[in-house]
């Protein structure tokens, strides 16, 4: 007898769609995802840094110099302190010199008090006096007037005096600004907040190196990931693959002291058939959702979700251009916010050709501009990334469409941002 009830769906196999078809509602649109997205954290607090570990980081704090810089008087030149005219006589090191009196001095070496000048070695000889004693004369190559009060010394605060700031607070930290964080007497910096980011990739289908046999896809994830993160604001912790199963990826979710990452970004498995383990991973580690789905193509699958402890975690979908534009609308705020820093700035471009509706749903489209109107680009299939490695940018086309020569926002790229 044919039973009335459907048949059970082996667990193995794959739910047939379920996903959001074009007549289901996502939970959010493209605009609410993206500010729940920076809106759902706090800035991770200031803390003070290693110099080296400074370089990159933006600083929470003026850099002040500690002392005087330089903190005493020195000799810019190889040659001879000097007080009064010449000839000089040789004083013993260390002592004042008075009128009359000279002592040897190399470049950064301490002026002895009463030095009115350098005398440099180019210009300057050791003679004797009618008596036969040592004395320093000027040499053939002096210059007229040589040396002139105060010639070739380097004055004590002549770059920074005791209390000054030397590096504003906010400034994107580069290699000479650690240097001058040296300069001032500091041996650590305090910067903003970076949120540590995890990686871990699914897909048992993907191959790390050579050529994929049928039904076996190059991993494009770990080649560009981690860089893009960076630029977002991220710090990148480690990057792991995990098997296609639930055990696996709850193990590499779950919270370990060794690997304290704020963010967990992960990619694939984010379908609600039974063979995306993504979503059952969180619920067994009690985690929340904060975004389930975004009206938006590719990359509707998006998540965001929250453990008890705080950590977050991103599930981009495996499509390949799927998930850089869910990185872009959810990972991008998430870290930005963490990062105490700004939404990031979307822009304004005239589109280069009509684009019909698609009902529910914003697209996302990369674009080429060609004499300043924005066109999209070819292979841009969710699947695909040919068109993002030639956009100027990704369009956002609204539900109903857009006009030639209408204005559509866009999504600035993070490695073409300045
Ligand atoms: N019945 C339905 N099926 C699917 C729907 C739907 O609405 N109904 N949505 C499709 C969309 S849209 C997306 S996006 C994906 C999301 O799938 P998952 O996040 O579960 O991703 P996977 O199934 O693991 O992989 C999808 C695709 O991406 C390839 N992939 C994965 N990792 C990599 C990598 N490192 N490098 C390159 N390519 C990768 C993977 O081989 C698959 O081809 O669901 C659709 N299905
Ligand atoms: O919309 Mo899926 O998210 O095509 O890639």
């Amino acid at each position: 007898m044919p039973s009335a009830e459907p048949a059970p769906v082996p667990s193995d196999l794959p739910v047939p769609s379920d996903l959001p078809g074009p007549q289901v509602r996502l939970p959010h649109s493209w605009d609410e995802a993206r500010a729940r997205a920076y809106n759902c954290v706090v800035p991770l607090p200031a803390h003070s840094v290693s110099l080296d570990q400074g370089i990159g980081r933006i600083l929470a704090q003026d850099i002040t110099a500690l002392q005087d810089i330089p903190h005493y008087a020195s000799s810019a030149m190889d040659g001879w302190s000097v007080a009064g005219s010449p000839p000089w006589i040789m004083a013993q090191t260390g002592l004042r010199l008075t009128a009359g009196q000279a002592a040897p001095v190399v470049t950064g070496g301490l002026i002895p008090a009463g030095a009115k000048a350098v005398l440099r070695s180019e210009s300057g000889r050791l003679s004797r006096d009618e008596d036969g004693l040592p004395v320093l004369v000027l040499s053939e190559s002096a210059r007229p007037g040589e040396p002139k009060g105060g010639q070739h010394i380097r004055r004590p605060a002549e770059e920074a005096s005791a209390g000054e700031v030397m590096v504003r607070s906010g400034q994107r930290l580069n290699p000479v600004h650690i240097a001058v964080a040296a300069l001032a007497g500091l041996d650590e910096v305090r910067v903003l907040g970076q949120p540590a980011v995890k990686l871990v990739f699914t897909g048992d289908e993907v191959v790390s190196a050579g050529l994929p046999g049928p039904g076996q896809v190059r991993d494009t994830f770990s080649p560009q990931l981690a860089a893009v993160v960076r630029m977002l604001g991220g710090s990148v912790l480690e990057q792991q693959r995990v098997a296609d199963n639930l055990a696996a990826m709850t193990a590499a979710l779950e919270d370990r002291v060794e690997d304290p990452a704020d963010v967990i970004i992960t990619t694939g498995a984010t379908g609600r058939s039974s063979v995306d383990f993504l979503r059952a991973a969180v619920a067994g580690l009690g985690g929340t959702m904060i975004i389930d789905g975004i009206a938006m193509r590719p990359g509707h699958p998006t998540l965001l979700a929250e453990f008890p402890d705080g950590r977050l975690l991103v599930g981009l979908p495996g499509n390949p251009l799927a998930a850089m534009m869910g990185l872009l609308t959810v990972a991008a705020p998430l870290l930005a916010r963490l990062g105490s820093r700004e939404l990031p700035a979307l822009g304004e471009v005239f589109c280069g050709s009509p684009i019909p509706e698609s009902p529910g749903r914003t697209r996302l489209l990369p674009y080429r501009l060609v004499y300043g109107l924005a066109s999209p680009t070819k292979f841009a299939d969710s699947g695909m990334l040919r068109g993002l490695a030639a956009a100027d940018g990704v369009m956002l086309v609204p539900p109903h469409g857009a006009k030639m020569g209408g204005t559509v926002t866009a999504i600035p790229l993070p490695w073409q941002l300045p």
